[in-house]
């Protein structure tokens, strides 16, 4: 890992430097901290974090990017949480590559919250990332709690736009940035910057440099200025929304990554960070209800002020910000980058000077460039990248990939496919027809694989001969290769089932016109649903199979403490009757916890390679014999385990321990009952009405209290006042029930014992 021999950060060499607050004290309410961290987040956006307790594991998320990104080149490939998508700002492709984790991955982990990661990834998850993850989001919780009181809001109104557990994009990320060749070492070029000038596009970046590189552009300067990396202190920077929200008081500051100066260049250079960014539901606006917001706003021209509404949701303004990383980049080349001009006042924050509304609606541009490229270059530039972005976004997504990636045109060519709200009924009612259509020949084509539930049936469609059959992967976005194939094929498909006017080289649904690019939309769509309810489904097992879980524990504890009171109760019987009880009948392993065991939702679910037979009675049927089977193994299997009594094992009888009076086993409980029965039935052959059923001692309970009684009789078994009711008569059942009972209960000898009672 970098970091133990890195050549230092060249002394002579200006570095723009930043506000260092003390985490520690600002947690603990240091007022005087507070301010500090206040300037900063108001003056530059930009400062050092100290003590911020997550030095350890910022190490072991280091180590977590290295070994991901050393995963060979194939495997890489397939990754969507790698590499790198965009262009910098001067239309060349940012050349680092890096690893994304979501934050809700993280926390609920091992549970699926948007994808699955590669297992260099899972390996570091529980030791390093969810730790990070957790630290992180507590510091920023902490610093945002700050922004509520300075902003005049209430307690909780910014926390509530960054709940721990909701779609986000939140994420933590490694970068690996590529060292410069040799030769190069020096100046910087064009070509050379790592991630292009940009803002952060959610609340708050928490970054780790080792190496230097990150360049601001500090307001009223002219140019690039290096951040010196400062062994432990994490740089945190403010990003788009929350400048947003607190109507550009707090500032969103322009930024970007260049290869390191000196001899640092010649490193490949790692940086790391957590970027939090509010819930993807939550409304981009600034939140005017605070005074001080409503104020800032108030001191803005009406067209400024708008820029602070957007009416845009969080997820939408992320996907609109990559875009503009993309395309915005590329139209710099044709604007020349005409703006040179400095930011203004850094200290009285203004909303020019702001950039959620420049980013919103101009470009990303690098003042310092001074040289604009020439007129081929641009061209080249543009052809290359639009090659690029035909060849990556064919059926680009809006899932979460992270850091950078392109989205398509989609308005291009849509018809029917896209805002459902503005069709006519006429093409309401054909989009309701491709779809159903789009439905069921995706279902055909993915019919080898367990179908997640319709709802909505769809019309049966056969797998069409010849035709191979897809093997869609839900935990990926749909242009995943067999996903976009999958997507692709379906269209075609129906695309077949409809005729082509000539004279428009429209598709004719009935009478209206829709385009191929409309059954890619909606044929996108139909997989996006498929795999709602693919992870849903799976959510949905995820927790029943925590329920049992907590069930099981909650019944294990139970059960010990049950143990525990039933030996003092013992011990207590023995001391008082000077006697031994067998202890084997109530120390029987089939009442320590290995018992619960045998509950039948404990019992795992068969294999589920079945085969699946045409018929579905047959299948059906199938499926229940392996339940009925896997059920038996696993009970014979806890049989030994708790060495149940042969005959119970036989007879495949649940032991439990119950609260109730029953002790031990069912045999047992079955010969009292059927005391009863015989007592019962004769109270009635001799005219008594009422009826008496027998009360067994739980000794489990600490109320029940030890009888008063100088004979030896089994406290567990019955309560002294059904004994001495009767007595004789029950004496006489008695014997003969132990007699014919094959408990193997150990009781001694019976007829002792049944005088006895
Ligand atoms: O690598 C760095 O130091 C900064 C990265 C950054 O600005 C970003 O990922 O947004
Ligand atoms: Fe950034």
């Amino acid at each position: 890992m970098p970091g133990l021999t890195l050549p230092p950060f060249p002394e002579d060499l200006p570095t723009h430097p930043l506000i260092i607050v003390d985490y520690g004290l600002v947690k603990s309410g240091d007022s005087q901290e507070i301010d500090k961290l206040w300037k900063a987040s108001t003056e530059l956006g930009f400062w050092y974090l100290k003590n911020h307790g997550a030095e350890l594991e910022v190490e072991g998320m280091f180590d977590m990017g290295e070994e991901t990104l050393a995963l060979p080149q194939e495997e890489k490939m397939n990754i969507k949480q790698l590499g790198s998508g965009a262009t910098n700002e001067y239309g060349n492709p940012d050349n680092v590559e890096f690893i994304n984790v979501s934050k809700e991955d993280a926390l609920a982990y091992p549970e699926v919250f948007h994808r699955t990661y590669p297992s260099a990834v899972n390996a570091r998850m529980e030791s390093t990332i969810i730790p990070f993850v957790q630290k992180s989001v507590d510091i920023i919780d902490t610093v945002l709690s700050v922004y509520e009181m300075k902003l005049g809001m209430p307690a909780g109104t910014l926390l509530k736009l960054h709940p721990h557990m909701e779609g986000s994009g939140s994420e933590a990320r490694c970068i690996k940035s590529p060292p410069k060749k040799a030769g190069s070492v020096g100046s910087i070029t064009k070509e050379d910057v790592f991630l292009g000038a940009h803002t952060d596009f959610g609340s708050l970046s928490f970054l780790h440099n080792r190496l230097g590189g990150l360049q601001v552009f500090p307001p009223g300067s002219a140019e690039w200025q290096y951040v010196l990396p400062i062994p432990g202190h994490a740089i945190c920077n403010i990003g788009d929304s929350l400048s947003v929200f607190s109507g550009g008081i707090l500032r969103s500051n322009l930024h970007r990554t260049v290869p390191p100066p000196g001899a640092q260049a010649s490193q490949t250079r790692w940086s790391m960070g957590y970027f939090s960014r509010p819930a993807n539901r939550v409304s981009l606006r600034a939140l005017d209800e605070s005074e001080a917001v409503k104020d800032a706003l108030s001191c803005m021209s009406s067209e400024q002020r708008a820029m602070y509404f957007p009416n845009v949701t969080q997820g939408d303004w992320y996907a609109r910000r990559m875009d503009n990383l993309q395309l915005k980049n590329r139209k710099l080349l044709e604007q020349q980058f005409q703006v040179h001009a400095p930011q203004s006042d850094p200290v009285q924050p203004s909303p020019e000077s702001s950039l959620p509304p420049s980013s919103l609606d101009s470009s990303i541009i690098d003042p310092s460039l001074e040289e604009p490229p020439s007129l081929v270059e641009q061209v080249e530039a543009l052809k290359n990248r639009v090659a690029q972005l035909e060849e990556l976004t064919s059926f680009a997504d809006d899932e979460g990939d992270g850091g950078r990636r392109m989205r398509r045109n989609t308005k291009k060519d849509i018809l029917i496919g896209g805002e459902y709200n503005s069709l006519t009924d006429g093409q309401k009612n054909a989009r309701k027809e491709l779809t159903m259509r789009i439905r069921s020949v995706m279902k055909a084509l993915t019919s080898t694989e367990q179908e997640p539930d319709e709802g909505e049936e769809a019309p049966e469609t056969c797998l069409p001969e010849g035709e191979r059959g897809f093997m869609p992967d839900y935990h990926e976005p749909p242009r995943f290769h067999e996903n976009s194939e999958l997507i692709n094929r379906t269209a075609e498909l129906v695309l077949t089932e409809y005729t082509i006017d000539d004279a428009t080289g429209r598709f004719l649904c009935g009478e209206i016109p829709f385009s191929k690019t409309d059954l890619r939309e909606l044929a996108t769509t139909a997989f996006r649903n498929r795999k709602r309810r693919y992870l849903t489904q799976q959510n949905i097992a995820m927790k029943k199979k925590d329920l049992r879980a907590k069930w099981r524990n909650r019944r294990h504890l139970r059960q010990r403490q049950t143990k525990k009171q039933r030996e003092k109760q013992i011990e207590a019987y023995e001391k008082k009757f000077n006697t031994k009880l067998p202890r084997e009948i109530f120390q029987s392993d089939c009442m320590t916890e290995l018992v619960s065991e045998l509950d039948s939702t404990d019992i795992p679910d068969p294999p589920s390679d079945i085969e699946v037979d045409e018929d579905e009675d047959d299948e059906l049927k199938k499926r229940e014999k392996t339940v009925k089977d896997a059920r038996a193994a696993r009970f014979t299997q806890i049989a030994e385990m708790t060495a149940l009594t042969p005959r119970e094992r036989d007879e495949k009888v649940k032991v439990w321990e119950e609260r109730k009076p029953e002790f031990r086993s069912a045999e047992l409980s079955e010969a009292y009952k059927r005391l009863d029965q015989l007592t019962n039935k004769e109270r009635e052959e001799a005219g008594e009405n009422s009826r008496l059923w027998s009360r067994r001692v739980f000794m489990g309970n600490t109320t029940s209290k030890i009888p008063k009684c100088k004979k030896k009789v089994w406290p567990f078994m019955v309560d002294l006042q059904w004994l001495a009711n009767d007595e004789d008569h029950k004496k006489a059942h008695w014997t003969k029930l132990q007699r014919a009972d094959p408990d193997d209960y150990n009781l001694g000898d019976e007829q002792e014992s049944a005088s006895e009672q």
